[in-house]
């Protein structure tokens, strides 16, 4: 409540310490003041007690006044909220991408809240990834129950996807670009565990404005994250992604098989972004269904790439995109295919 009447209700009844009694999330009301009430309440929470408000920790070792921002400007929005350029209180300027997780507001709200939270902290690892190919994450916060703001490197540049604009890219472009985002997959997949980015495409790989650096971006955390609150969403288990991208073994999985993203549908993905660097058109662009998608591929694997292009290139793009997943090279092999050594 605004005029602190809860608040005041607490403390006459529970005495002031419950005000920094953790929820399960770690939580205080001092933090979530900090998130949701005007400054009156903290001004309430501060009057009880003290300084001591500033020094809380949540399970995140969060204190209320880390991470606030002001949104600089809209980058561009994607499925499940934008992505803004900010510049937080410590001065950084950086990428927030903020997830707005479907879940209605109800009796189930702590433990979608909970789900929500172990999800975020699994994903916590993509903090400490490094690579030259791959955006740097500096941190994951969940200021609401099903709300996940993501704060990323700040890219300049635009996407492939917007990149290639429907126009074919010359071989020696492609090759550049194929080699640095084998060398990102490769550093992902041979992590301990793997990492699997589960949504490579053109628009999750951004190109550097002086066109000569490429990077992942993305890394399939909207699908995991609304992966978390599924059972509430009315999801069904079945795999999210990019349709088009989408790998034979994860069409093939049905409605009620788990879902098993695996460093091979990472590779078919790519083998799908080379094809639409060949083509200029994203593979399967007519396929309205998972169901068709798996039709198409069961009788004629992926598309034939267009007239004209090498023996080089056509070999790369088929061990990208072999029908079972067992046959798929891996990012390791690719980097020693003559089509990434061979001097164009
Ligand atoms: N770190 C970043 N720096 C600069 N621009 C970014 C960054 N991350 C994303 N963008 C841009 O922001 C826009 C929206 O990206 P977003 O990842 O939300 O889209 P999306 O792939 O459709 O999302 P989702 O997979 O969550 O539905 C895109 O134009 C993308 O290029």
């Amino acid at each position: 409540k605004s005029d602190n009447s809860n608040l005041k209700w607490l403390v006459k009844e529970l005495g002031s310490d419950c005000l920094t009694v953790p929820d399960q999330c770690g939580d205080t009301a001092v933090h979530l003041a900090a998130v949701h009430q005007p400054v009156d309440s903290l001004q309430f929470i501060f009057d009880q007690i003290g300084a001591e408000m500033l020094g809380l920790k949540n399970n995140e070792g969060k204190t209320p006044a880390d991470i606030r921002w002001d949104a600089v400007r809209l980058i561009g929005r994607g499925g499940f909220g934008e992505v803004h350029e900010v510049r937080t209180d410590t001065g950084i300027t950086c990428a927030a991408k903020t997830l707005r997780l479907p879940v209605q507001l109800g009796d189930e709200l702590p433990s979608v809240s909970t789900r929500i939270h172990r999800a975020v902290e699994s994903e916590r690892n993509l903090c400490r990834l490094r690579h030259p190919n791959i955006v740097m994450f500096l941190d994951i916060a969940q200021p609401e129950p099903a709300t996940v703001v993501v704060f990323m490197e700040l890219l300049d540049g635009r996407s492939l996807e917007r990149f290639i604009d429907n126009k074919p890219l010359d071989e020696l472009t492609i090759r550049d670009f194929s080699e640095q985002i084998c060398r990102a997959l490769l550093y992902l997949h041979s992590r301990q565990p793997p990492v699997i980015h589960r949504d490579i495409n053109c628009s999750n790989m951004i190109v550097r404005a002086d066109n000569t650096r490429i990077k992942l971006i993305g890394f399939g955390l909207s699908i995991k994250l609304d992966q978390s609150v599924s059972h509430i969403s009315a999801s069904t288990p079945t795999p999210k992604g990019t349709l088009n991208f989408m790998a034979p073994e994860l069409l093939g999985a049905g409605e009620s098989a788990s879902v098993q993203y695996r460093r091979e549908s990472d590779i078919w993905a790519f083998g799908c972004s080379v094809f639409q660097m060949a083509s200029g058109a994203r593979p399967f662009a007519n396929a309205k269904s998972m169901l068709e998608m798996a039709q198409l591929i069961d009788r004629r694997g992926a598309p034939a790439l267009p007239d004209g292009r090498s023996a080089e290139l056509r070999d790369f793009y088929s061990r990208c995109t072999a029908k079972d997943r067992r046959r798929r090279r891996s990012a390791q092999e690719l980097l020693g295919h003559e089509f990434l050594s061979k001097n164009l």
